[in-house]
């Protein structure tokens, strides 16, 4: 599909990126977008507004080295901020050797719980938790793969999740080519995101109309 530059489409971006063909690098994104969207619950679409209405940065590259990517850390801080906020609700663990925890003995074969989601929301490692503040990622060695602490939407210890900082990398590439490739204008206010939806899948509580147009 040759699509010329400012033509108007009246298809939506998601199924535009998961049809086009026409560049060997376009399809593998297409398919991320959905993978991300779908499978891990990352809500892209709010840190491509957020980006999309705030940075002037953007220019008409349309590849993007590892060398850019480092130039280019507000984008990765709100990578890591939509994670942070809709971060998978639970890692479980079977308890193999009974054990105890503060007054509590925990048997073998129960199973035991973390949730991501929940611990995120803890004001004592993020100030005013519930707001999408990419500046606070600024305090994380992300170049020497560091989180924040208490930052666990990975898990953690040895199985600990091994494509994090795949994961990490190739959304920030995503992101920052489709910010290349589009400009979005917000038509209606940000959405909150649907309390229906707090994990998997996200979607917003009203539409969300965004327009979008080639650079
Ligand atoms: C933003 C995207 C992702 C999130 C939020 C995520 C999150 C997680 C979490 C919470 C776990 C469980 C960790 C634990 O039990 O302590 C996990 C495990 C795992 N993840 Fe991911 N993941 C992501 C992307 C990926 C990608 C891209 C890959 C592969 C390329 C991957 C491969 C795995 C594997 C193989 C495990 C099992 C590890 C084990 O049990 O030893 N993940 N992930």
């Amino acid at each position: 599909v040759d699509i010329p530059s400012n033509e108007s489409r009246s298809e939506t971006l998601l199924q535009y990126l998961v049809t086009i063909i026409a560049d060997k690098f376009q399809p593998n994104y297409g398919l991320l977008m959905l993978w991300a969207s779908l499978a891990n619950a990352i809500p892209v679409s709010h840190c491509l507004i957020h980006i999309g209405t705030t940075e002037d940065y953007l220019s008409k590259n349309t590849r993007v080295s590892l060398d850019d990517l480092q130039e280019i850390p507000y984008v990765k801080w709100c990578i890591m901020e939509a994670i942070r906020l809709r971060a998978p609700g639970a890692v479980t663990r079977r308890v193999v050797r009974p054990f105890k925890l503060q007054n509590y003995i925990i048997p073998s074969g129960d199973l035991l719980m973390l949730s991501p989601f929940w611990a995120h929301r803890e004001p004592r490692y993020f100030t005013d938790p519930e707001d999408f503040k990419p500046e606070r990622w600024e305090k994380a060695d992300l170049r020497k793969n560091g989180f924040l602490e208490g930052f666990v939407a990975f898990g953690g210890g040895k199985n600990q999740c091994p494509g994090r900082w795949y994961a990490i990398m190739e959304l920030h590439l995503f992101v920052t080519l489709i910010l290349y490739k589009f400009e979005f204008t917000l038509l209606d206010q940000v959405p909150e995101p649907s309390l229906l939806h707090l994990v998997g899948t996200q979607q917003p509580d009203r539409p969300c109309t965004v327009e979008y147009s080639h650079r």
